[in-house]
């Protein structure tokens, strides 16, 4: 088996999706364990990969592993399978807040270790994951943690410090995305738009939005300025918005999100 998951999860799902999409793995490549029999049965209905309720199975026949249960329950996987883990083995954590120097110590020995921050667009294709290797990651190791992850989205490697604004940059931001699709589109129904019409709209408009950032390399300031006509629609809007404290609502929330992670 090439790529195991401890947890079958909404995250460790969204990453099978993505692996299995791309043709990094096969299905029958992975292995997931999850303690929760109906988790184990959707994933092996929906990946077709394989199962077990045993997490030293995963371990035991896996290359690589993601460790992909809430960051409460990390010690006491750590603790339940550390005497199987190989130094060959290279072990990739999700969690918020588990830090290198703390999992170390957790394994008690010498562990290859990336610690990871994705999101669930992995699901789709379009994850955004950041990376950053303990130092018993060689460079080809690190190289093919990244492979695996790149199948399901974009990855960089960072440094450890800068893991918590990952955290509520990319890891929880897509949450605050669909709170804001949904708003748009409430209004949008609010003027009379069917439903289903008004979250196409108005997340087609958020995914264009995005990649103009992304592909015109300009400012958002200044792609915010190309919508506003002088005396137009969209600077009423913007003017209600910061009325609103818009930008202060992200930032704060951001800074909340931080917070959490660092005391995880
Ligand atoms: N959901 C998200 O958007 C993201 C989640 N993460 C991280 O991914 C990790 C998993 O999060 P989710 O998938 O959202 O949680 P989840 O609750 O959907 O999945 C966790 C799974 O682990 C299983 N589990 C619990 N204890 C276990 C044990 N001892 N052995 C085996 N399985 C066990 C649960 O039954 C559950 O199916 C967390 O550390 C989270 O912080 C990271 C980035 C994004
Ligand atoms: O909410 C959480 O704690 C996890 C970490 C990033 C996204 N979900």
């Amino acid at each position: 088996m090439k790529l195991g998951f401890i947890g079958t999860g909404n995250m460790a799902g969204a990453i099978m999706g993505g692996v299995i999409k791309s043709n990094v793995f096969k299905p029958e490549e992975i292995i997931g364990a999850d303690l929760f029999a109906p988790g184990r049965e959707k994933v092996k209905e929906l990946y077709g990969i394989n199962v077990t309720d045993s997490n030293k199975e995963v371990i035991e026949k896996s290359e690589v592993v993601i460790f992909s249960v809430k960051p409460q329950f990390y010690a006491d996987v750590i603790q339940e399978v550390k005497d199987l883990v190989r130094p060959e083995q290279l072990i990739i954590t999700i969690a918020p807040g588990k830090t290198l120097a703390w999992l170390a110590e957790q394994f008690g020995k010498d562990v290859k270790i990336v610690r990871t921050m994705p999101n669930t667009p992995a699901m789709v294709g379009e994850g955004m994951t950041a990376a950053t290797p303990n130092e018993h990651v060689t460079k080809e190791e690190l190289d093919y943690a990244c492979k695996i992850l790149s199948a399901f989205g974009k990855v960089e490697v960072v440094t450890e410090h800068m893991m918590d604004a990952v955290v509520a940059v990319s890891g929880s931001s897509p949450a605050y995305v669909f709170m804001f699709i949904e708003a748009m589109a409430d209004a949008a129904v609010a003027e009379g738009m069917p439903r289903a019409q008004a979250y196409k709209f108005a997340a087609q408009a958020v995914l264009g939005s995005a990649k103009m950032v992304l592909e015109t390399g300009k400012h958002p300031g200044e792609l915010k300025d190309m919508v506003c006509s002088p005396a137009g629609t969209t600077i009423e809007a913007v003017g209600v918005l910061e009325e609103h404290g818009f930008r202060s609502a992200v930032i704060d929330a951001m800074k909340a999100c931080v917070d959490v992670a660092k005391g995880m």
